[in-house]
């Protein structure tokens, strides 16, 4: 899902956005990048490498750095080659599509983004065609970055620059469909932002006021620095105060002399709804977030009460007698104590995850995840042998997790598997900035429960409702594409973006 992070207003915004970084790493494990801009020496400085935050800075890395000014991004690629199988690393392909990205014209721009374009084949072609623009990346990150560079191309005597910037967001909103949320380094000027118009991923600012330290070195005495993220956990860990979520379509602006200017017209005006990715709350965003005022912890304790709702009847009426309720570390875990909590059936985590093991749904090929899912979890079998356990997983996407969960703990002499989820049947492709555009690949997408059911080995497979879904997150507007085949933005390209992404999976 990729996070970003960016800071303005401290001359401490490059390590603030590292340690901001290092709090996202669960949303992308491919590779990290920083971008910061020093307005003393007028330079942008950066680093980016494949790889996980810390590996890739360094200590020395980042002394080298300076910058009141930086925007940070850990990538989930959903665009461009991959590792191949059985072959090293492809790494001059996988390195240049590293985020962030620069361009040189207007201005000097940089930028991050968390999301997937998806009529990005159509931009690559239309920016060669009309604009004479070659992209050198694979990645759409560098389509929304000769957009918007277009849009400033044009000098506008007698207008305010933010109106300028605006109007350039607003013909990008026109042009590129998808799901992003984008951070951006204007040289000299100032910290963008901006989010597609139905919200579809987060982004939320918060502010601090700077120490007096901090007000002696900076060149702007204003007072104040503003951090905006991809999660509230970094803005909090940071100690910046929650302003707000930007709203979907928002466009942000915060200048060199810390004014911020906003515009939320947009949305409005087209009259399109919010669409907050429901996927966020069940396995994407880290527990101690808030997203949309919506805390994941207790979005999480709702899934397992309202799942225990469905399984009670199904206890009542004898089908199922689960000795155990056993959550499949690491996201399932709070849904997981409020479903034993309202069963009043034991929780045992009996499934031990090895720390040193990353998360598996987000690594980029089938055998990855296949030998992460093998490494990650150890059954204890003297507490299994015997009993009815119920298992809980978040979700379950291409099956990976359960397929192999449930054969670890039949190995282990269980009785009977159930298995339950706090999510509905996932059946349709994403295109907004999930992995799954080819619905091939989910476990879900051609079979019926009771099909996925039997693939999966289980004695008895419980999905959470959608109608359940909606009330635990709380929300009535939320896109639920993956589940239910409403998308709300315009899949008209979903065909060739599909293809394109087949051909780099090879
Ligand atoms: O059906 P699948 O394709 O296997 O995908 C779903 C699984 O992947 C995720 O776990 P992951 O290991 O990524 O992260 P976690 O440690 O946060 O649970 C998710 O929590 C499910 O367990
Ligand atoms: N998951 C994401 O947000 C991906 C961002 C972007 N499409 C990339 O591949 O780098
Ligand atoms: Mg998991």
């Amino acid at each position: 899902m990729c996070g970003i992070v960016g800071v303005f207003g401290t001359p401490y915004s490059f390590q603030e956005v590292y340690q901001g970084l290092l709090l996202l790493q669960h949303r992308g494990q491919d590779a990290a990048g920083i971008l910061s801009f020093d307005f003393l020496d007028k330079n942008f400085h950066s680093h980016k490498d494949l790889g996980l935050v810390s590996d890739v800075f360094r200590p020395e890395i980042l002394a080298g750095f300076s910058g009141q000014m930086s925007i940070a991004h850990t990538r989930y690629a959903t665009v461009g080659p991959r590792e191949k199988e059985n072959s090293p690393l492809n790494s001059i392909d996988l390195k240049r599509d590293i985020q962030p990205m620069t361009i040189n014209y207007p201005h000097g721009i940089g930028m991050v983004h968390n999301g997937n374009i998806v009529n990005y084949y159509e931009l690559k072609t239309y920016l060669l065609e009309e604009k004479r623009r070659h992209l050198f990346t694979n990645n759409d990150l560098e389509a929304l970055l000769n957009i918007l560079s277009d849009g400033l191309r044009e000098k506008v005597e007698g207008k305010h620059h933010f109106d300028i910037f605006q109007d350039a967001v607003k013909s990008l909103f026109d042009k590129a469909k998808g799901g992003f949320s984008v951070l951006g380094l204007l040289a000299d000027k100032g910290l963008f932002a901006f989010r597609d118009p139905h919200g579809l991923r987060p982004l939320i600012l918060g502010e601090r006021k700077l120490t007096e330290e901090e007000m002696a070195v900076h060149p702007t005495h204003f007072g104040k620095s503003y951090c905006l993220s991809s999660e509230s956990n970094s803005l909090n860990f940071l100690g910046y105060d929650v302003v707000r979520d930007l709203a979907p379509g928002e466009i942000l602006f915060i200048d060199q002399t810390g004014e911020i200017f906003s515009s939320m017209d947009y949305s409005k005006k087209k009259n399109i709804a919010p669409k907050s990715c429901m996927f966020e709350w069940v396995y994407f965003a880290n527990p101690e977030s808030v997203l949309e005022e919506r805390s994941v912890y207790s979005a999480r304790l709702d899934f397992g009460k309202n799942l225990a709702g469905e399984i009670q009847a199904l206890i009542e009426s004898g089908e199922i007698k689960p000795d155990l309720v056993v959550p499949i570390p690491e996201t399932s875990r709070v849904a997981a104590i409020s479903l034993s909590e309202t069963l009043k059936i034991p929780y045992r985590e009996v499934l031990i995850k090895n720390r040193y093991i990353q998360r598996s749904f987000i690594l980029n090929t089938q055998a990855s995840r296949n030998r992460a899912v093998q490494l990650k979890l150890t059954a204890i079998a003297s507490e299994i042998k015997g009993k009815n356990i119920l298992l809980l997983d978040d979700s379950i996407v291409r099956g990976t997790t359960s397929k192999r969960i449930i054969e670890m703990v039949k190995e282990a002499g269980a009785n009977e598997i159930y298995f339950a989820t706090t999510c509905p049947p996932i059946r349709y492709p994403c295109y907004y900035g999930v992995d799954f555009p080819d619905p091939k690949e989910l476990v879900a997408a051609d079979r019926t429960v009771e099909e996925v059911q039997e693939y999966l080995g289980a004695t008895r497979l419980i999905y959470l409702s959608e109608t359940a879904t909606k009330k635990s997150i709380g929300k009535e507007s939320l896109c639920m594409a993956c589940i239910n085949g409403c998308y709300p933005v315009d899949i008209g390209s979903a065909k060739t973006f599909q293809d394109m992404r087949s051909l780099h999976r090879e």
